[in-house]
Formats: C-alpha cells, structure tokens, sequence
C-alpha cells in the first residue's frame, strides 16, 4: 500500500513511458493500477502478431493498428478517468525534443535498441529530466536509476560490441555450432542469394585454391541452361568437399585440431534421391513466396527434430531449387531473414552439414532458428517484475528519495538466495563524454581519413549523434539543417571529400575538435592525435584478410576490430591522469584499447532487448557492482564488491566474491 505522501507523489506526477512493447504494456498497466494519472507513451510501431503471447494490453483484432494508441485504449477500459496521451512516432522525432521532455517529472524507458536509448538518455541529461531504464532478455533484467550529476547517465559505461567472431574460426576452423551457423547465413547464403557485388570470404585463398579455374569465383554463378540440380551438387561439393580439402592441405592448422571430413554428395545422397527431392508431395504449391518451405516439401514436420546428413543435404537441395524456382526475382538482394522460413530451412541445413563435416553435433531448426536469428525468449514474468521494479524507483524518484534509489538485476539463478539483486546506483563517470565534459582522443591518419569518413564512423556510428556539427576552433566545417544557404551546404559537401588535413581550416595532430547534435544539445571536443594507421599483422592462413571488410555484423578480422577502430580510427576517453603520465608531442596519450569507446551501434533484432548490465554479462565483460544495500543482503554475505561474470557462451550468470575493490573506479553514491 502506497503512503499519503507516495500517492500525492504520484497523483502529481507527469510521467513519459518511451516504448509500448513487452515492458512497456506491462509498465502502462502498473502505472495506472498504481494510481498514476497523467502517462504519456511514444512508441513507433503496429502490432504484430509475434507480440501477442506477452504484450497482453495486444488482442489480434489490434495487429497493424499503432502500439501506443491501443495500449492507451486498453487501459483506459479499466482506469477510464486517467489522461493517458498517445504519440505513434519514433522519440528521435524532432518534435520530441529538450523543451518537450522538461513537462515530465520522469521519463521511464521500455525501449528495444540502444540508439533510441542513447538519444533519451541525452534529452533527459539535457532537460534535467530523471529517467528510469530498463530492459530484459528472457530471465535477465534490469532496472536502473539516472539522475543528472546525482546517477552515472546511461553513457557512462562502455556498451560492448555485439559478438563476433574471428574470420578464420568461420571460414576455416569452426569449432560450435554457432560457427557453423554463421558461415551459413553470412557466408553461404550471402554468396548464394545476396548482392553479388558484397565481399565475400567464402572460399578458402590459398595459392593452389585460385590456380584451378575449375574451382574459380564463378562456381558459385549458375550457367545458363544450368540444371537446378546439377547446380546444387556443384555447390555443395564445392563448398562441403573441395573447400575442405583445401583447408585440410594446410597441415600447420591441424596440428592440435580434429581434421574435417570432406563432404561430397555423391556419399551422402545417391543422385536418384536428389532428383525425387522435393517431389514427395508434388500437389504441394505455394503462391505466396513467404510461404515457400523445403520441409512442406519433403513432408517434414517437426521443427525440433535433428535431421540426418541425409536429411539435412535433402533440405539443402531443396530449399535451393525452392529459392530458384519459386523466389528467383528474389536473388541477388536477399539478406538473411529469421523470419524467412525457407532461408531458416537452407542455413539450418548448410550449418549441419558443415557441423557433420567438422564434428560438432548438429541442431533442429528451431535451435538453429534461434541462433541464427539471436533469438532469446522473451520471458512475460521477467517483463512483469521489471516493470514493477520500475515504477518502485519512480515513485522514490518522485519523491526526492536519492539515498534508496536502486538499481536492480533480475537474475536467472538464485544468488544467495536473491533473484533480484538491488545495487546503490554509481556516481556519473567523471571522464563520460555524454554527461561530463571530458574530452575524447581520436587517433587518426588525418592525411588518409576524409571528414565524411570521420562523420559517418565517428560522430554518428560511435558518438550516436544524428544531427552533428563539426567545429575546429570558429570554423564550422560541417552541419545540418534545412534552412542553411545553398553555397554553405556546398561548402560542407566539399569538405566530406576532403581528407582531414586538407580542410580549410586543416586538423592535425593536437587540434581539438568539437562536434555537436542540436536535438540532442550535447556537444563534446575531440583531441585529435594523428597516427599513420598501421596495424599489426594477424595470425591468420587467409592472404589478404587484412583488405577484407567484415562480412556483416558480428564479423571482425583477428586483433583488428573494425567496431573499435573504423578504418584505423582509434576513439578512446582522455582521463587527467592518462594525459600527465603519457603525453606526447601531440598532447595526447597513447591509447588504451580498454578504454576504447565501443558502442553497440546496430539494431536489437532479438525478441527482448539486450540491456545494458545484461549487455555486459551476457558479452563476457566484467562489470563490477559496488556494495550491495545493508537492507538487502543478509550480515554474512556483506562483502566490498560483486562480479558478475559469465562464460564463453554468455547465458550462464554467476555472482563471484570480490574483496578487492582497486579495480573499480566507481564510487557509491553518497
Ligand atoms: N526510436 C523509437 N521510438 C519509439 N519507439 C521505439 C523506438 N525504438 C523502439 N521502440 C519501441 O520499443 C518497443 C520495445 O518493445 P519490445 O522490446 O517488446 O519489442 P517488440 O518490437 O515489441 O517485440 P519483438 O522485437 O520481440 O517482436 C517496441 O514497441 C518499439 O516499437
Ligand atoms: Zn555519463
């Protein structure tokens, strides 16, 4: 039960709800049963379908209609005389911007990705607005506490990259699935059905490899008049058989790894059973090309069952001939989708029978579904308690109550007996970029970088500024906006193409920068230090794996990541201390790849969000907490300091005693 002074609190409360989705049907509901009267909610989708098993406020007569508007009507159905305010539109609208948020007492996030999270985060700083983050990814959650100077701001901590994988271990050593499943998507079907002219490491480069011209790039081009099977059984011993060979000629990486089996369809499949592939159930026809599936064809039903090598090359060659015959207007602009039945049939069947090929056990295509796709479950329960936990830490915010705000993770195996782990917030980072004014250093070969390079890999990649301005002292060498005269935007499109050191007002080592985004109003200096970009050699059997760009996301050469260090550019924070012990001429310190500014940039395509804490357990990064609450820990468990750890395959949590506390540079909030 709510106290008079918690319900004024509340009664008095304007508040922001920023997403509508499995959080934020949860937390509308909650708000309004808890007695809150004045809820705004932006979110910028339509119902689907996928949504209605959790976002309960959702029925299927809604699907397509706008989520924040349904939502809003649905609750009003049992809370009918509160003012619920619907905004169907994307929060980086600049109709939301700083004087918008500064109505609310708090802004409360639900949100799904981390470049719609950043910019609420900015607008809130910028308003001196409190916010309240949250997010889960099946049984994990998270709800955190942000108050400008008070909380560190969402920024302050480093958001891991999403995962990735070294090119060799894909192309020539896989040793999991998930390896397999890669090659298979990225690779394969890349090559096979995606744009031609993307690079594509999908053959193995070794000197005999490109002497053959049997085995040339075009292999993978089907002859006119080429048989659809015919095609197929190239393909396949291309890849399952010659490209083994090919790796298996190279002994060094064998030495302490289990050699590979080539493949080649002839044992896998007699060719009668090739050319009945698919003809099982001849009547079977689909119009619709979503509806296109290799395993209707073959009379398979079960999504979780593991199929055969057998099978698994039956599914191979029909899907293929399926993609050919069906959807070929489709081909070359096909990008992997795990909502595409038939390319969840082909990649679930290419990553077995590289599995079979390289020993690993094989998967169900549901398995395989949800790797390929990086599927985790969304959990209703766990969406329940954190918007619970949610609108607890609103009400103590709205209530001044800095000395019990918490943060909370939701954890999915008990820790000393706790499933909900209650942390004192931390105090803002002083060396964060977005809520201190700490510069950042950039190294950079500014006679090779061009200012768009610059903008597009820096400023808005990293810095995840959308509206950016760049000034070097008064010289405004780039900004955006509608009403700018014609010659100055002229100006601006000259100085993308140039190199850095050749602007008009040129950027060398020690030249501070300033960059801004007027929505967001934050603006931060960069030191520029001037490197020559040189990167140290791999240790890698590909030639020329150093020219190759990464094959979408999750793809990184071994040592290079392209994540941290777009094009050589190297951001990191610039800390007092760094500067005093190991300035250079250039005024700026070496880098420190730990401390390097690697921001999650892509989309969540998962069913739940990958949050932020979560975000680092899940990514194998250590993040320490500090003292836990006196009044949620029993006597004996009271220790300094907390990790939360977890291993390679990043779904398993565990909590790790830690006395030591030098590591962490954070302190509780007083
Ligand atoms: N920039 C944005 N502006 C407004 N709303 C956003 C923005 N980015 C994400 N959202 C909303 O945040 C919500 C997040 O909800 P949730 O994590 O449950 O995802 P979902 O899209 O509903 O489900 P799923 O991705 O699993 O199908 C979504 O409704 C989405 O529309
Ligand atoms: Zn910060």
């Amino acid at each position: 039960m709510a106290s008079e002074q918690q319900l004024s609190a509340i009664k008095g409360a304007k508040v922001l709800m920023v997403g509508a989705g499995g959080i934020g049907c949860e937390l509308l509901k909650t708000l309004a049963l808890s007695g809150f009267q004045d809820i705004h909610i932006i979110d910028m989708d339509t119902i689907e379908v996928s949504n209605l098993n959790r976002q309960f406020l959702f029925r299927k007569s809604h699907v397509g209609l706008s989520k924040a508007k349904v939502a809003r009507d649905a609750v009003l159905r049992f809370r009918p005389h509160i003012s619920i305010t619907p905004y169907h539109a994307n929060v980086k609208d600049s109709d939301f911007n700083v004087d918008f948020f500064k109505q609310f007492n708090v802004v409360l996030n639900g949100l799904d990705n981390l470049d719609a999270r950043r910019h609420v985060n900015r607008l809130c700083l910028a308003g001196g607005v409190p916010l309240i983050e949250s997010g889960t990814t099946g049984f994990l959650g998270q709800v955190t506490v942000h108050i400008k100077g008070k909380t560190e701001c969402y920024e302050c901590q480093p958001k891991p990259a999403p995962k990735s994988y070294p090119v060799c271990t894909i192309t020539s050593t896989p040793s999991k699935f998930v390896h397999c499943i890669v090659w298979a998507k990225d690779l394969l079907f890349a090559k096979l059905f995606g744009d031609k002219n993307q690079d594509n490491d999908l053959n193995v480069r070794s000197s005999d490899a490109t002497s053959s011209s049997e085995h040339a790039e075009d292999v993978f081009e089907r002859k006119k008049d080429e048989v659809i099977e015919q095609y197929g059984r190239k393909i396949y011993d291309h890849v399952f058989g010659y490209n083994i060979e090919v790796a298996l000629s190279n002994e060094e990486t064998w030495k302490n790894r289990a050699r590979p089996k080539p493949l080649y369809i002839r044992d896998v499949l007699p060719i009668e059973l090739i050319q009945q592939n698919g003809n099982a159930d001849k009547s079977f026809v689909a119009d619709d090309s979503s509806s296109v599936s290799a395993m209707a064809s073959l009379g398979l039903k079960n999504p979780q069952d593991i199929w055969s090598l057998r099978e698994n090359s039956r599914v191979f060659f029909e899907a293929l001939r399926l993609f050919f015959v069906k959807r070929e207007k489709e081909i070359g602009n096909l990008s992997f989708d795990k909502d595409d039945q038939l390319a969840v049939e082909f990649v679930t069947a290419a990553a077995n029978i590289r599995a079979a090929s390289f020993g690993i056990p094989l998967h169900s295509l549901f398995e395989a579904k949800g790797i390929a796709g990086n599927i985790v479950h969304a959990v209703a329960t766990t969406n329940a308690i954190i918007a619970g936990l949610i609108v607890i830490e609103a009400i103590k915010v709205l209530q001044d109550d800095a000395n019990n705000y918490r943060m909370t993770y939701c954890l999915e195996h008990p820790s000393r007996k706790m499933l909900l782990m209650p942390v004192e917030p931390f105090e803002p980072n002083k060396s964060c970029y977005v809520c201190s004014e700490t510069p950042l250093l950039l190294e950079v070969n500014t006679s090779r970088s061009k200012l768009s390079d610059f903008i597009e890999k820096i400023v808005k990649a990293k810095l995840g500024m959308s509206f950016p301005l760049v000034m070097h002292g008064s010289a405004l060498l780039y900004e955006v906006g509608d009403d700018l005269e014609e010659d100055m935007v002229a100006n601006y499109e000259a100085n993308l193409e140039k190199v850095l050191s050749q602007l008009p007002s040129p950027v060398s080592g020690g030249t501070i920068l300033t960059v801004e985004d007027l929505q967001q109003e934050l603006s931060c200096n960069i030191n520029i230090k001037h490197s020559d970009g040189e990167v140290a050699g791999v240790g890698c059997q590909v030639p020329d794996a150093r020219t190759e760009k990464p094959l979408g996301e999750g793809w990184q050469l071994e040592d290079f990541d392209e994540e941290k260090e777009p094009d050589g550019m190297v951001l990191s924070g610039w800390t007092k201390e760094k500067d005093k012990t190991t300035s250079t001429e250039n005024g700026a310190s070496t880098s420190n790849a730990s401390e390097a500014v690697s921001l999650e940039t892509k989309e969540d395509s998962d069913i739940e969000i990958v949050p932020t804490g979560i975000e680092s357990v899940t990514t194998g990064k250590k993040r320490k907490l500090p003292e836990m609450s006196d009044a949620t820990i029993p006597d004996s468990s009271k220790n300094e300091l907390h990790e939360i750890d977890d291993d390679d395959d990043g779904d398993d949590l565990f909590m790790l005693d830690d006395g030591d506390s030098d590591g962490s540079k954070k302190k509780r909030l007083q």
